[in-house]
């Protein structure tokens, strides 16, 4: 593995370089992977691997997702089936239902996971909380993750402009001595860039905090406090939301991609520039505590708790998209929708 200094602490990675699609393909060339599940993950990493030559097919139950498949150009029969039958052929089954019908399923799914198969899945969830979920495999067949730091939508998107999301990998059980190789040549399948090692518990602690956090729960938190403000002085709509997202969006968070904070921080005012090395402090230690109740609420199990309750279920899709609905609907993601209707590309 590649040994790569991430800001003074040395890891092992896995590049593509060292790990070509080539050998990956080698890897698989005996296996039938069966993707189970076509929601969000299921369909990129499908696709993803079909277009990477691999030996690919679907498992989904019938109705509007398994329709989506068709669309998509699996055809029922040859590569697209319903789960069990998918299940039976299936060599590398990767579970890809949400984390909450994976609990559901499981008693199906373990039926067909005889000696010498893999379990793959792309979330640590199932495992590590594996006396609320009941997802114990058995001892023969090979378990490993890959999970994709990023949307299903995305790892597609990326892939088929030719670039990769990165991805963490874990090995929890080798059974055939061949479950690392397997598991990084699943990973490099799947479209993703550089690989970063970790176990089921890391993967899945890491994962909730970050979507609970930074990536989604506090950023639309942060959102939400400053366009307040902003209209609670008086600023129109448009101006708060131009503030607040659309000029992070559009024009600040890509520097930042491109070359770090103080690259962005550079290209913008000395003025700018002045204010926000004074207000980060403040920010982070405003915000600190809130993250480490997060993180205590992910560690003790409280989440896991919460989002198999909430989205087991059977009217949980419901109640999200009312959520959901909610948040389109307000005043702030109401302006967003204008704002985007004017951008020049779109006029
Ligand atoms: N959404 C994403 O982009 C990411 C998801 N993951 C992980 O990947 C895995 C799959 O997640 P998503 O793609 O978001 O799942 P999802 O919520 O989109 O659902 C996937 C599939 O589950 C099926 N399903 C739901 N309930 C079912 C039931 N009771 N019986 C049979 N099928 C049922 C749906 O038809 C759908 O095909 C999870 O472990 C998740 O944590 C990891 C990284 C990102
Ligand atoms: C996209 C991703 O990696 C998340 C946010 O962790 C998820 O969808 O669970
Ligand atoms: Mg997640
Ligand atoms: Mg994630």
């Amino acid at each position: 593995m590649a040994k790569i200094n991430f800001g003074g602490v040395v890891e092992d990675v896995v590049t593509r370089e060292e790990f070509p699609l080539e050998k990956a393909r080698q890897v698989l060339a005996d296996q039938t992977i069966a993707v189970i599940g076509y929601g969000v993950q299921g369909p990129g990493q499908a696709l993803n691997m079909k277009d990477n030559g691999l030996n690919v097919i679907v498992g989904q139950r019938k109705g509007k997702t398994f329709d989506k498949a068709v669309a998509d150009g699996w055809v029922p029969g040859v590569n697209l089936f319903e789960i069990e039958e998918a299940l039976q052929k299936g060599t590398i089954i990767c579970y890809l239902l949400s984390d909450a019908a994976q609990i559901e399923m499981w008693p199906t799914v373990k039926k067909y996971l005889t000696a010498g198969k893999s379990l793959y899945f792309s979330h640590g969830f199932g495992i590590t909380y594996k006396e609320k979920t009941g997802i114990i495999p058995p001892a023969d067949v090979d378990v490993f993750l890959a999970a994709p730091k990023g949307s299903g939508t995305s790892l597609r998107r990326l892939f088929v402009e030719g670039k990769g999301l990165n991805s963490s990998f874990a090995i929890y059980q080798d059974a055939t001595g061949k479950a690392r190789e397997k598991c990084i040549a699943m990973a490099i399948g799947v479209g993703s860039g550089y690989l970063f090692e970790t176990d089921f518990y890391k993967e899945v602690t890491s994962d909730l905090t970050g979507e609970r956090g930074t990536l989604m729960g506090a950023i639309q938190g942060i959102f939400a406090a400053q366009y307040e403000v902003l209209r609670e002085n008086g600023h129109s709509p448009s101006e708060a939301f131009n503030e607040t997202v659309e000029e992070l969006t559009q024009s600040l968070m890509p520097l930042v991609a491109e070359n770090g904070m103080d690259w962005m921080y550079a290209n913008c005012s000395t003025t700018a520039q002045r204010g926000a090395l004074d207000w980060w402090r403040p920010f982070k230690e405003a915000t600190k505590p809130v993250f480490e109740k997060l993180y205590h609420s992910v560690k003790t199990q409280a989440e896991a708790a919460r989002s198999i309750d909430l989205n087991s279920q059977p009217d949980y899709r419901v109640k999200l998209e009312a959520e959901l609905t909610e948040l389109r609907e307000s005043e702030m993601w109401r302006a967003g929708a204008a704002v985007r209707s004017l951008r020049p590309e779109r006029t």
